[in-house]
């Protein structure tokens, strides 16, 4: 997989060189590149921001800039991905979804936003996804960025050693992870679950998924909500 990222602040993404992303860029699973947006200014000052039309608080991230990048850096495989309040919730399914595509441009965007015409005219040419992470208010795009690269790249065949990781974890079949134990088998006088050191199999897969059952429905209603009814027959806290 090929990712572009485009930032004003390009040192944000040192993290990708760390852990198992850093390990899929040096074995070529990743071909990742960080570009700084300035690059691509043609004043003294390399300006990327300016006024809003229309009055309001803060500045615009001029569009020339990035239209220039975005030319640089595209190919024919390429999809947009724009971090943004204002984008669709960015899910689990979201991240299977990039986790197939050839090739990712990540537009990291600062002050009130980009301007509106480079995601439209972008979109003439190439699939624009703008994406939010969830209903809070960040300063800019590059968090976002890092955390859409550590959930897609971790779906990529052969970045995690353990694929089978990835059938039982949280949002992986709809529903929370069940929780995880370790050793000691008892720790401040709180004991393992016995099910759990029994090596009933069939015991332990009924208790996972009646904890992960429970916990949806607690935690997370409306994915509860979502679970389809058919799949409840097994909800059997006796496991
Ligand atoms: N994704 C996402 C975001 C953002 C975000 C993204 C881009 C910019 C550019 C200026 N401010 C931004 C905030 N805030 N909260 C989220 N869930």
């Amino acid at each position: 997989m090929r990712v572009d990222i485009v930032s004003i602040f390009p040192d944000y993404f040192a993290p990708l060189d760390l852990s198992l992303i850093g390990k899929a860029r040096g074995t070529g699973l990743l071909d990742l590149s960080v570009h700084d947006l300035r690059t691509w200014t043609s004043d003294v000052h390399r300006t990327v921001d300016d006024t809003p039309y229309g009055g309001g608080p803060g500045m615009v991230m001029r569009p020339e800039p990035w239209a220039a990048a975005l030319d640089a850096v595209a190919s024919p495989a390429a999809q947009l991905i724009v971090p943004s309040p204002a984008g669709r919730p960015f899910t689990q399914a979201d991240a299977h979804e990039l986790a197939e595509l050839p090739h990712l441009i990540f537009a990291c965007g600062r002050y009130e936003g980009i301007d509106q015409r480079v995601l439209d005219e972008a979109a003439a040419r190439m699939p624009v996804r703008e994406v939010s992470l969830g209903d809070y208010v960040l300063f800019g795009g590059e968090v976002a960025v890092i955390v859409i690269m550590e959930a897609v790249t971790r779906l990529l065949p052969g970045v995690l050693g353990n694929a089978d990781s990835l059938t039982e974890e949280s949002h992986a079949a709809g529903l929370l992870e069940a929780p995880v134990y370790t050793k000691p088998a008892s720790w401040r006088d709180r004991a393992v679950p016995e099910v759990l050191r029994s090596g009933d199999h069939g015991r332990i897969a009924r208790w996972r998924r009646t904890e992960s059952l429970l916990r949806t429905a607690a935690r997370r209603p409306d994915m509860f909500a979502a679970y389809p009814p058919e799949s409840l027959d097994k909800f059997d806290r006796a496991a």
